[in-house]
C-alpha cells in the first residue's frame, strides 16, 4: 500500500490563528493597563476601609488576569481531526481490532432501564464487524430489572441490528429512532418498519409493566436461569457478584434473524458489601476491564455512560482510523469525543451543552499533546488503561492476544465473579498504577492525566454527526450539583500529587499542564467573582467609586478589557452554533456556577483536606417528572428546591437589586447627584448587568407560583441576609 493510503487521519489548524493571537495580545496589554491603574491609586492612608477594598480589588483583578493568561492554553493552538474511513476500509477491513464496549448504570430509578438498554442496543448496532463486538453492561445496582431488560434486549438485538444495516438506520438507539424517523418509502421497508416498531413497542411494553411493578414477575423469573442470581441478593450494597453471558459471540448458535453472528453481550453486577468502599465508577471500570479481558479480550475499548447512545453508527470506525494510522497511531493512547446531548432546549437555559468547552476549548488542548478523558465517549487502548508507559510499549514486539476458551460458559462466569469481588483489589496495584485511579470524584480527568504523563498521546475528535447524545440535567439544582462534583474533583487534583504542575512537569507540554489548571482552578473562580460582583454595588450605596471616571484615559483600558471579552466570548458561542439568548444565559449560568458550584466545591475540598468530610458522588438524574419537563420545555428556570446554594444566588441578586434601587433613589430625590455619574459609570453598569441577568430569579422568588418557584424559606433567607449586608456596609463603612 502506497504511503499516501495509509495515512488514516490528518489534522489542521484553526483559521484565523494569527488574528486570534493578535487579538490575545492586545487584551493581555489591557490587563496589564487595569493592574497599572489599580497599583498607583491607592488610597491614602487615612482611608483605612477604603484601603482594604481597593486591595480587594487588585486582588481580584491579578487573579482575573493570571486566569485569563492560563486559558489562553485552550485557545492559542487550536486544531482539527479528519478520518479516512474510506482508506480504513479499503486497506485493513480485514484486521480491525476487536472492540469491547462498556456501559455503566448505577441506579434503576433515575436511569431507567429502558433508557439503559436503548444505550446498549445503539452500540450493538455498530456498522462494524459484529463478531468483534462485545458488549458490557455494568450494573452497580445489581438490579434484576435492569438484568431483565437486558434479557429483552438480547432478543430484540436479534432483529434489530440486522434491520439497522439494511436501512442504513440512524440513530441506532430504537427509541430515538421510532421517535424521530420519517416514514419509510419503499413498500418492503414500510412493512419491516412498522413489524419492528411493533416488537419495540411491545418489548417496551413488558419493561415498563415490570418497572411499574418493582419486582419481576414470577412467570419470568421461572423463564431465564439468571434470575436464580439474586436468590442470594440483600441489597443494593449488599449482594455478591453476577455475572451473566447473555450472547457469547463464539456460540454458533448465536445468529441474528439473517443468521449473521451476534456480538457479544455480558452482565456485570460487581460484588457490592457494606465495609467496603466501592470507588463509584472508577471501581467499575476496573471490574469491566478484569472480567472483559477473559472473554474477549479486545485491545480497544470504548466506555460510555449508560444515557450516552450512539448517534453516528460509523464513529468505531473513525477512532480505529487514529489507533491504525500508521505513522502516529502507535503513540496514541485515547481518543476522546465530546460529550453532546439529546435534551438541550433551543436557547441553553442552564448552559448544559459546554458549548465553548466542546467547539473551542478541547481543539485547543488536542493542540498541545490531546484533551482530557471526561469518562464517557472515549475509546482506550486496554495496555494504557492497564498503566503501560509509552517506552515500554514501544518498544516491545506486537503481538496479538489470542484467548483460549474451552471451558464452559458456567465455569467461566464462576470464575469471573471472584475477578467482581470486593477482595479481589486488595493488596494489587488496581486503583493506583492499573485501570483508572481511585479517591477522586473525577476518576476520568485523573487517569488521562496519569496516562498522558506515561508519555502518551490523547485526540480529540469531534465529528459534524455527533457521536454521542445523553442526557442533561433538567433543573439548576442538579445543574449545580453536578458542576460542583466536577470543579471539586478537579481542584482535588491540584492538590494533590498529581498536580499538573509538579506531576506533570517534563512529562507533558507546558500548554497541556495550564489547560489542565484552568479547570483545575474553578472552585478558585469563585471568591474573586464573589467579591467583584457584591463590593463594587455596595459601594454604590456609599457612593464610593473603584473604578476610573469615564473622562480618565485609564477607563478605555477597563472598557477594552471588559468589551473584548465579552466580544469573544459571543462571536465565540455563535459561531459554535449557540442562539443569542443562548449566550446571554450562559453569561448567567457562568456567574451561578462560580457564586454556588465553585463556592462550596472550594469549601468542600478545604474542609475534606482537613478530614472532616468524605467522597460522595451524586449521580445526575436523567428524568424528570412531567411538571419539571413542561417548564424544562419551555425554557422556566427551575428552583423549587431548598439548596444553600440557591440562598447564595438569591442573597447576591437581592443584594444588586438593593444597591440599584437605592442609587436611583438617590438620584431621583437628589439630582444634584447626578455628578456621581461621572465617577461611578463602570459600577453602575455593573450592577444593571447583575440586576438584568437576574430577572429569572427576580421571578422565581416574588412572582411565581408554580411548583418550581423558589422556596419561601429561601426567599425569607436571602432577603434578610441581602438587606442585614447593605445595612451594615452603610453603617459600618
Ligand atoms: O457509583 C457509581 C456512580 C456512577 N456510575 C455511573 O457513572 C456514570 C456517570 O454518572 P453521572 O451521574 O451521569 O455523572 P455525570 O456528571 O453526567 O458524568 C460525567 O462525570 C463523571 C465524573 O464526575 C464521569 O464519571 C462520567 O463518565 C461523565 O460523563 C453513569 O453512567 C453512572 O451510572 C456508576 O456506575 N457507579
Ligand atoms: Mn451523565
Amino acid at each position: 500500500m502506497g504511503s499516501e493510503e495509509a495515512v488514516l487521519f490528518e489534522t489542521d489548524n484553526a483559521e484565523g490563528r494569527v488574528l486570534y493571537r493578535l487579538f490575545a495580545v492586545s487584551i493581555f496589554v489591557g490587563i496589564c493597563l487595569v493592574w497599572a491603574y489599580r497599583v498607583n491609586n491607592v488610597p491614602g492612608s487615612e482611608e483605612v476601609a477604603g484601603r482594604w477594598i481597593w486591595f480587594g480589588m487588585l486582588g481580584a483583578e491579578l487573579w482575573f488576569g493570571f486566569y485569563w493568561f492560563i486559558t489562553q492554553a485552550l485557545q492559542w493552538n487550536r486544531v482539527y481531526r479528519r478520518t479516512f474511513k474510506d482508506r480504513l476500509s479499503l486497506g485493513y477491513e480485514n484486521s480491525l481490532p476487536n472492540i469491547d464496549i462498556f456501559v455503566c448504570t448505577a441506579d434503576p430509578t433515575v436511569e431507567p432501564p429502558l433508557m439503559v438498554i436503548n444505550t446498549v442496543l445503539s452500540v450493538m448496532a455498530y456498522e462494524y464487524p459484529t463478531e468483534k463486538l462485545s458488549v458490557y453492561l455494568s450494573d452497580d445496582a445489581g438490579s434484576d430489572l435492569t438484568f431483565y431488560a437486558l434479557i429483552e434486549a438480547s432478543d430484540f438485538a436479534k432483529l434489530w441490528i440486522p434491520y439497522c444495516k439494511n436501512y442504513k438506520v440512524e440513530p441506532r438507539s430504537p427509541k430515538v429512532y421510532f421517535r424521530s424517523a420519517s416514514a419509510p418509502t419503499s413498500p418492503s421497508h414500510a412493512q419491516d418498519f412498522s413489524s419492528i416498531k411493533k416488537m419495540y413497542e411491545d418489548m417496551e411494553r413488558r419493561i415498563e409493566s415490570a418497572v411499574n411493578l418493582g419486582r419481576i414477575p414470577e412467570e419470568i423469573s421461572a423463564k431465564h436461569r439468571g434470575f436464580s442470581q439474586w436468590d442470594s441478593y440483600f441489597a443494593k450494597q449488599d449482594h455478591g457478584s453476577i455475572v451473566q453471558i447473555l450472547i457469547d459471540g463464539r456460540d454458533i448458535d448465536a445468529k441474528d434473524v439473517e443468521g449473521c453472528p451476534m456480538p457479544t453481550l455480558v452482565y456485570l453486577a460487581r460484588e457490592k458489601r457494606p465495609n467496603y468502599f466501592h470507588n463509584f465508577k472508577a471501581g467499575v471500570m476496573n471490574a469491566l476491564i478484569r472480567v472483559s479481558s477473559k472473554i474477549s479480550n479486545g485491545p480497544i475499548i470504548l466506555n460510555v455512560d449508560c444515557d450516552m447512545f450512539s448517534n453516528n453508527s460509523y464513529a468505531l470506525r473513525d477512532a480505529v482510523c487514529f489507533f491504525m494510522d500508521e505513522k502516529k497511531g502507535h503513540e496514541i493512547a485515547f481518543v476522546q469525543f465530546p460529550q453532546n446531548f439529546e435534551n438541550v432546549t433551543k436557547n441553553d437555559m442552564y448552559s448544559a451543552s459546554l458549548r465553548l468547552i466542546t467547539e473551542v476549548e478541547f481543539h485547543g488542548l488536542d493542540g498541545y499533546g490531546g484533551p482530557l478523558y471526561i469518562g464517557t465517549g472515549c475509546f482506550h487502548r486496554r495496555e494504557t488503561l492497564c498503566g503501560k508507559k509509552f517506552t515500554e510499549y514501544k518498544d516491545e514486539p506486537k503481538r496479538v492476544n489470542k484467548l483460549l476458551r474451552d471451558e464452559s460458559k458456567h465455569d467461566l462466569e464462576e470464575r469471573l465473579k471472584t475477578l467482581a469481588s470486593v477482595t479481589y483489589e486488595e493488596n494489587t496495584q488496581w486503583g493506583n498504577e492499573m485501570g483508572l485511579k481511585y479517591g477522586s470524584p473525577v476518576e476520568d480527568v485523573i487517569t488521562g492525566l496519569a496516562i498522558q504523563c506515561r508519555g502518551w498521546k490523547s485526540i480529540y475528535f469531534n465529528p459534524t454527526r455527533k457521536a454521542f447524545l445523553g442526557i442533561v440535567p433538567t433543573t439548576l439544582v442538579d445543574t449545580l450539583v453536578q458542576h460542583k462534583r466536577w470543579s471539586e474533583g478537579d481542584f482535588q487534583i491540584f492538590l494533590s500529587k498529581y498536580c499538573p504542575l509538579w506531576f506533570g512537569h517534563g512529562k507533558i507540554s507546558l500548554g497541556l499542564q495550564l489547560g489542565y489548571c484552568c479547570y483545575c482552578f474553578w472552585p478558585v473562580n469563585s471568591l474573586p467573582v464573589i467579591y467583584y460582583s457584591m463590593i463594587p454595588s455596595l459601594c454604590l450605596l456609599k457612593g464610593i467609586s473603584l473604578f476610573p471616571q469615564i473622562s480618565s484615559p485609564w477607563f478605555l483600558s477597563f472598557a477594552y478589557v471588559i468589551f473584548a471579552s465579552c466580544a469573544q466570548s459571543f462571536v465565540e458561542f455563535i459561531f459554535s452554533g449557540g442562539t443569542v439568548l443562548g449566550w446571554w444565559n450562559d453569561q448567567r449560568i457562568w456567574l451561578y456556577k462560580r457564586i454556588s458550584s465553585y463556592l462550596f466545591a472550594f469549601i468542600d475540598t478545604i474542609l475534606k483536606l482537613l478530614g472532616l468530610f468524605k467522597l460522595e458522588f451524586i449521580i445526575s438524574s436523567k428524568v424528570s417528572d412531567e411538571d419539571v419537563s413542561k417548564r424544562y420545555e419551555k425554557e422556566i428556570m427551575e428552583f423549587g428546591a431548598t439548596s444553600p446554594m440557591f440562598t447564595v444566588l438569591s442573597t447576591l441578586a437581592l443584594l444588586n437589586l438593593f444597591c440599584f434601587v437605592g442609587l436611583v433613589k438617590k438620584l431621583v430625590l437628589d439630582t444634584s447627584s447626578l455628578v456621581v455619574f461621572e465617577t461611578l459609570v463602570l459600577q453602575i453598569l455593573m450592577c444593571g448587568v447583575l440586576v438584568l441577568i437576574n430577572l429569572p430569579l427576580y421571578q422565581g422568588l416574588f412572582l411565581r407560583s408554580d411548583k418550581g418557584k423558589m422556596p419561601g424559606p429561601v426567599a425569607a433567607k436571602s432577603v434578610t441576609f441581602a438587606f442585614l449586608i447593605c445595612i451594615l456596609f452603610t453603617l459600618l463603612y
